[in-house]
């Protein structure tokens, strides 16, 4: 496999972190920059945590980045409102990218599609890179052609920005693909305290637990006549995303326009 050339940004992240490891210990994966919130100048090295076999540069602006280096994909490993940035700086410059970042809308997903298939570029958004979280999504899809009154609780650490995660969204989005939108719960139910019957995506309920501690972990509950199946993905540490990360660097080689999810490229 032809070595594939990556700008990383958000090095200094908790994903960034086990990122910069993973492509460290991938022979035909390489750092040729990173994009940082601050650091502009040193070298990938200087940044905690990072392998000290790391001598690429370090910017601050993605635009700067990558009108200086010559790279083969962008992973942005950021926060939602930078990660949209960085999609579309990357995509109008025609370079590949693997999102893993969350928090992007119905609406900034339809946009940066729309600019994929103009620019002819390939793009992976991937809200959760874990093969056992695919396998989760995909079961609760499989489950819910049979038990349609679903409860989603996802559990995160207490640093997360988004609510709900990308990943309930996702599963919640590949559970309407199969089930009719229904309301759940007694007709007349009523919140005696605002929020406690949680957010709701085609009436299907989506609670988000943020507590120290936890790290991501998600259980999709299906009630049905005198029983209960819940299915659950815990990942215990972010070591569970890297091989999804691998698979969708070496895929978007070889794709045009962009993939919202990680089961789309799965065998
Ligand atoms: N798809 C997946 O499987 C997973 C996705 N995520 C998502 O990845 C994102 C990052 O998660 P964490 O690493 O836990 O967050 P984090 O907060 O630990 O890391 C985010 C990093 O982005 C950096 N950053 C902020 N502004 C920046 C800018 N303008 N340019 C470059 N870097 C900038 C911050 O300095 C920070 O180091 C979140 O959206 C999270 O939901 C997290 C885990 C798994
Ligand atoms: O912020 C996190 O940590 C995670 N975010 C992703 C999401 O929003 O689904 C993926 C995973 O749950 C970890």
């Amino acid at each position: 496999m032809n070595n594939i050339r990556i700008i990383l940004a958000g090095p200094r992240g908790k994903m960034g972190q086990e990122a910069l490891r993973m492509i460290d210990e991938t022979p035909h994966l390489e750092l040729v920059a990173a994009v940082d919130s601050k650091n502009d100048g040193l070298q990938v090295k200087d940044l905690t945590g990072a392998p000290q076999s790391m001598d690429a540069p370090v910017y601050d602006d993605m635009e700067n980045c990558i009108g200086a280096i010559e790279a083969d994909v962008v992973v942005d490993l950021t926060r939602p409102d930078i990660g949209k940035k960085h999609l579309e700086i990357a995509l109008e410059h025609g370079l590949r990218t693997v999102i893993g970042t969350t928090g992007f809308s119905n609406e900034d997903l339809e946009r940066l599609t729309n600019l994929a298939e103009e620019k002819k570029t390939g793009a992976i958004i991937a809200p959760n890179f874990a093969i056992g979280a695919i396998l989760m999504m995909k079961f609760s899809q499989m489950a819910a052609k049979y038990l349609p009154d679903i409860e989603i609780i996802e559990k995160h650490h207490d640093q997360k920005l988004d609510a709900p995660s990308g990943t309930a969204l996702k599963t919640a989005q590949l559970i309407s693909q199969v089930r009719e939108e229904k309301r759940q719960g007694h007709p007349d139910e009523k919140e005696d305290l605002e929020g406690a019957r949680g957010a709701q995506l085609q009436g299907i309920r989506i609670h988000s637990v943020r507590l120290p501690g936890l790290v991501a972990h998600q259980e999709v509950i299906f009630g049905g006549e005198g029983q209960v199946l819940t299915i659950r993905h815990d990942s215990m540490n972010r070591t569970s995303f890297m091989p999804g990360v691998r698979l969708a660097v070496e895929s978007v080689m070889n794709i045009e326009g962009l993939v919202y999810g990680l089961e789309n490229i799965m065998e």
